[in-house]
């Protein structure tokens, strides 16, 4: 075998480190923008969206939502009574994530004039980091402007006995699983704990939720939650709040897990959906006087606190764990990058400026793909109130609307929109129902729009369409 080599240092303008969906937007801007850039990505390039979180996740949910669905329209309902064909949905699976290859992304990334280095990165001191290649090989790239981090996030598992050998999914076999487990516990209340759970279940497991908080989806309206547990329960789920799991054991194909209580609860699989952690750890950030495995902490253009060159956006930042919200901010960093490396003296970094990510703070749109769908944006009332807003909650049942009725046969849901009364605008909005993550871009437009209530009357919602919520919201707003 050959020595591992150490090529000459190679100069950039910019170097991304991670090309998940947002470290590829980032130097997809820069390119644009007339800076050579240059992407490091140790495992696939698409990241953690494209293989083990949005898309194949999606791609399990979609038939079970659809399902679910069609047994609410009559007529329709005797139709699609048997089980999901599993197989064929796995199958569908593998292809949204193109069998884990990256080929088609790697090609994008050409097209666009953009240099891949695979392999490890890691910070070696300012604007510097050093490549180690699957091969061994060393590159040191150097970047004349920035170097961006966008290495994500990864599953955190709590310190359990047992935990270590009990083989427990985390979020990355919950989306890549090839076969449907007969029983599967899942630890953990929040959106990958919800949409798995709504997954597994439509594929025909047996799905028991251990959630140690009061009910589901908790940084939501609480009724958000609510609906979810109750559909996950008539669905042939059972959830389980206020427990907590204090040590697994697997033994052969069984996994036991034991509650506070002493309760035991058996499964075949055990997914851990128990929040993230940044991917920070071993990537140099010491080098540059950073803490090895922080959250990154940026200003609103993305520039890490106290740097003039180093940016985090995406998962690393810690602002809004999301794909599309990762993107905006990977489209407006990349212009600040530009801006700054063009010289321009002052930078749009006001309240909505082109080089402020201000919709993390007040405008962030999120659907849980769950049976019903959750669509939020910007703050619950309870948040609002927390951050000193005067604010009055509007409440609807969703039923109540003539498009949902004819959407749904026994339609169930329910829209709430926080309205600030002293500007008398949107503050945040959340529809839960059948169909209702289409409900949510109207709604991102008019908080991060900040569109007056009373201009919002003439935004006449379609009749018969479950946007008449719309209608209903502001009336009981008006009186
Ligand atoms: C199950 C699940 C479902 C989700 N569903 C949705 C959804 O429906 N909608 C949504 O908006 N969000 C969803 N998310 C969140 C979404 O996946 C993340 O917000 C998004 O992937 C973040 O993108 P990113 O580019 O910041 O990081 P990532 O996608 O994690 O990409 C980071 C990349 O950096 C690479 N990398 C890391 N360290 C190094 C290194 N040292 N050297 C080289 N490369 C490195 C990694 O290999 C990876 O490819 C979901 C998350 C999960 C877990
Ligand atoms: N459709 C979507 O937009 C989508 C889908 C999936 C994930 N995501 C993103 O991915 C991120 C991660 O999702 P997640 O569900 O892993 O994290 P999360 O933070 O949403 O939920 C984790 C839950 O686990 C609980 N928990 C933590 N430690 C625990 C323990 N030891 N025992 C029991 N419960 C414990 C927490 O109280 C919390 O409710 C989210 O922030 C979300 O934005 C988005």
């Amino acid at each position: 075998m050959g020595q591992p080599h150490a090529t000459a240092a190679t100069d950039y303008d910019v170097v991304v480190l991670g090309a998940g969906p947002v470290g590829e937007n980032v130097a997809e801007r820069t390119r644009a923008a007339g800076l050579s850039t240059a992407i490091v990505e140790s495992e696939l390039v698409g990241g953690e969206c494209s293989y083990w979180a949005c898309m194949p996740s999606k791609a399990l949910l979609r038939p079970v939502i659809a399902r679910a669905d069609s047994r609410r329209v009559p007529g329709l309902r005797q139709a699609v009574q048997g089980p999901l064909d599993a197989s064929a949905v796995l199958a569908h699976r593998d292809a949204y994530t193109s069998d884990w290859k990256d080929d088609g992304q790697v090609d994008w990334l050409d097209s666009i004039g953009v240099r891949l280095y695979r392999g490890q990165g890691r910070l070696d001191g300012p604007k510097q980091l050093k490549v180690t290649s699957p091969e061994g090989e060393h590159h040191t790239l150097k970047a004349r402007h920035a170097v961006v981090v966008c290495t994500g996030s990864r599953a955190v598992l709590p310190e359990l006995p047992g935990l270590p050998g009990a083989h427990a999914w985390t979020s990355r076999e919950a989306t890549s699983a090839h076969a449907v487990p007969g029983r599967l516990a899942v630890v953990g209340g929040g959106v990958v704990g919800t949409e798995m759970a709504t997954a597994w279940q439509g594929l025909g497991a047996q799905v028991t939720m251990l959630v140690r908080g009061e009910g589901l989806l908790p940084r939501m309206e609480p009724f958000a939650g609510e609906l979810v547990a109750d559909a996950l329960r008539e669905a042939g789920a059972e959830v389980r709040t206020g427990v907590s799991v204090t040590s697994v054991v697997r033994d052969g194909a069984t996994v036991t897990l034991t509650l506070q209580d002493g309760a035991m609860v058996e499964a075949d699989e055990v997914l851990f959906a128990t929040g993230r952690a940044p991917r920070t750890d071993g990537i140099g950030l010491t080098t540059v006087g950073l803490a090895d495995g922080s959250w990154l902490s940026v200003d609103d253009s993305c520039r890490v606190q106290g740097s003039s060159w180093l940016y985090g956006v995406g998962d690393v930042n810690h602002r809004a764990l999301l794909t599309h919200q990762g993107k905006y901010q990977a489209r407006i960093a990349g212009a600040a990058i530009a801006a700054r490396a063009a010289g321009t003296p002052i930078l749009e970094t006001d309240r909505w400026g082109a080089h402020a990510a201000t919709a993390d703070h007040a405008a962030v749109p999120q659907v849980v793909f769950t049976d019903p769908e959750v669509a939020a944006v910007g703050l619950s009332a309870a948040e609002a109130e927390a951050m000193g807003h005067r604010v009055r909650a509007v409440d609807q049942d969703m039923s109540a609307v003539a498009g949902a009725g004819l959407y749904a046969d026994g339609y169930t849901g329910r829209a709430r929109m926080v309205v600030d009364l002293d500007r008398e605008t949107l503050l945040g909005a959340t529809f839960v129902g059948p169909g209702a993550g289409e409900l949510l871009q109207a709604a991102t437009i008019a908080v991060a729009g900040e569109v007056p209530i009373e201009r919002l009357w003439h935004a006449v919602p379609a009749y018969p369409t479950i946007s008449e919520v719309w209608l209903r919201l502001l009336e009981g707003y008006r009186g």
